[in-house]
């Protein structure tokens, strides 16, 4: 048992696939309502252990509790479409469960997808099909989110906008988010919490916390040094803006 507020609560977790350890020691907690999100490098762990956290994957050694009767979106990296498969994006919505056009065209306007809604899922571009995936795990009206690097095919402007919208929708629908990043300053000022992989647990906490922490310098050095200016520089001018 964990308390009400944690969603899933992960302890002393291991995966090992054949020879090579995927997680060691591992414990986690998502908390309701709170956007936790996974940094590493490639390799390192992240994937899996959003696996261990959805129940696809179960470890080898440790611990993972769910409460009871939580419903979890989940949007993975990347799905395989048919190429000639004729299947629209409403169609793709609905083959979720959820088959009424208000429910489905509202979860798409949610996140700014509306325009898509009668495309061939072939032929939206690779931010629209991410706001489509998106939508697609909010169809589950999910306690928990989990989003694995959201942002994946996105250009820049729309890697923040997409940032904005996790915010967004975590603040109206108040559910937990658990996400998958490689650029952590670009996620900082939508994450409450950090957790920091590379096999092990290098270090976790707040944005601000987990940047100046050595593990997280020692990982990702240089480039660090400049998310972290990034970032500041990013925080301040918001707060400078009201
Ligand atoms: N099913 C599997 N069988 C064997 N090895 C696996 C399997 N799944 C993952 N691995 C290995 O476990 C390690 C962790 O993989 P994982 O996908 O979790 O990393 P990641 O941090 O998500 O990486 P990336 O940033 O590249 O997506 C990798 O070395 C990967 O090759």
């Amino acid at each position: 048992m964990a308390p009400d507020n944690i969603l899933v609560q992960v302890r002393d977790v291991c995966v090992q696939f054949q020879q090579h350890t995927a997680l060691q020691q591992i414990s986690l907690d998502v908390q309701r309502g709170k956007i936790i999100t996974l940094i590493g490098p490639n390799g390192a762990g992240k994937s899996t252990l959003v696996r261990v956290v959805l129940g696809l994957l179960t470890p080898q050694t440790g611990t993972v509790f769910r409460q009871t009767g939580i419903r979890i979106g989940y949007m993975p990296q990347r799905i395989n479409i048919d190429p000639v498969l004729p299947l629209t994006v409403a169609r793709f919505l609905s083959l979720g469960g959820v088959k009424q056009t208000p429910i489905l065209r509202y979860a798409l306007e949610e996140v700014g997808a509306a325009h898509t809604f009668k495309r061939p899922l072939q032929s939206i571009s690779g931010g629209e099909m991410q706001r489509v995936l998106l939508a697609r795990a909010l169809l589950r009206k999910p306690d928990l989110l989990v989003l694995d690097e959201p942002i994946q095919g996105v250009d820049i402007n729309g890697q923040y906008e997409l940032y904005e919208l996790i915010a967004q929708i975590r603040k109206q629908r108040g559910c937990a988010i658990l996400m998958v990043s490689h650029d952590l300053h670009l996620v900082m000022s939508a994450t409450d919490y950090v957790v920091c992989l590379n096999q092990h647990l290098c270090c976790s906490g707040h944005p601000e916390t987990v940047t100046q922490h050595p593990a997280y310098l020692k990982l990702f050095g240089a480039r660090a040094a400049r998310d972290l200016a990034i970032y500041t520089h990013h925080h301040q001018g918001k707060t400078e803006n009201g």
